[in-house]
């Protein structure tokens, strides 16, 4: 039987007068890939901040396993297994992939960032093992060419990929992925798509997924929720969503074609 990972619960965030994610309630299951869409301004972003800790919730809870996360900071998200990826990429400049990658250890070992850039020895004692994880997970997402250049030299997409790998060696037990086919062209889509199908189906990573490309969200999510104006206007699989009235007047479009 599949079990809850992850619970909202009449989850509210207000800005000032402006509420953006309003009494909205879901459920993820262990290993469930879900699609998060809506139109711009829905609160899709807002709902990953307060799931990452980023923002504090106005009111409501968030209940990851069987505890009560909802006050918790983002590094302690981090470390009870819940990673997350930006529309803005999130990698450290001037440094390497490869450094970039390096850095997601440090959160979850007994060295701190500063023995990761400064390769002091309790570093370098779990280098050999941490290379060959690096080096795996890099050849999966097509990416090992470029592990010496700067992330701030490399093309969006690339950069893209490099962001959701660093959040993969974090290891964690939920991914959270936002928009993460911005910037990339249609290959390279394509490419991401069966990606994230290894992240959640080979590596076992419930994942969220919020996207606008709903080529990607119908193609690979057998559930999508649909958020609009802080709430869900509709939730199913692909042939249910798509065929929404609701959901083609807020988001679709009319001309939008199965
Ligand atoms: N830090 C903030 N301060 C004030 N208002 C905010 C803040 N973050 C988001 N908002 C507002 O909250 C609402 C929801 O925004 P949010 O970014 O969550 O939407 P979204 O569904 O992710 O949209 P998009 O698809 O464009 O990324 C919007 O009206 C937005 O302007």
């Amino acid at each position: 039987m599949s079990k809850q990972l992850l619970k909202l619960d009449k989850l509210t965030k207000k800005f000032g007068g402006l509420t953006a994610v309003e009494n909205f309630s879901m459920t993820l299951e262990e290993g469930e890939l879900l699609g998060l869409i809506g139109p711009n301004g829905a609160g899709k972003t807002t709902t990953f901040n307060l799931i990452s800790g980023n923002l504090a919730v106005t009111s409501g809870n968030i209940v990851y396993k069987d505890d009560d996360i909802t006050d918790l900071r983002p590094d302690q998200i981090a470390d009870i297994g819940i990673a997350r990826t930006f529309q803005n990429i999130r990698l450290m400049t001037g440094m390497t992939v490869l450094e970039n990658m390096q850095l997601a250890f440090h959160i979850w070992n007994d060295y701190n960032i500063l023995d990761t850039i400064f390769r002091t020895n309790r570093f370098l004692g779990k280098e050999d093992q941490y290379l060959k994880e690096i080096d795996e997970t890099l050849k999966h997402f097509n990416i090992s060419q470029y592990k010496d250049e700067k992330v701030d030299d490399l093309p969006p997409g690339i950069q893209r990929k490099a962001d959701i790998a660093r959040a993969i060696l974090l290891k964690p037990n939920l991914i959270l992925l936002d928009e993460p086919t911005a910037g990339m062209n249609p290959s390279e889509t394509d490419e991401l798509v069966n990606i994230i199908k290894w992240i959640n189906k080979d590596l076992n990573i419930s994942t969220i997924l919020v996207e606008h490309d709903m080529r990607v969200i119908m193609n690979i999510c057998p559930r999508i929720i649909v958020m609009e104006q802080g709430d869900i206007i509709a939730e199913g699989n692909p042939e249910h969503v798509q065929s929404n009235q609701k959901v083609i007047e807020a988001y679709l479009g009319k001309s939008y074609q199965i």
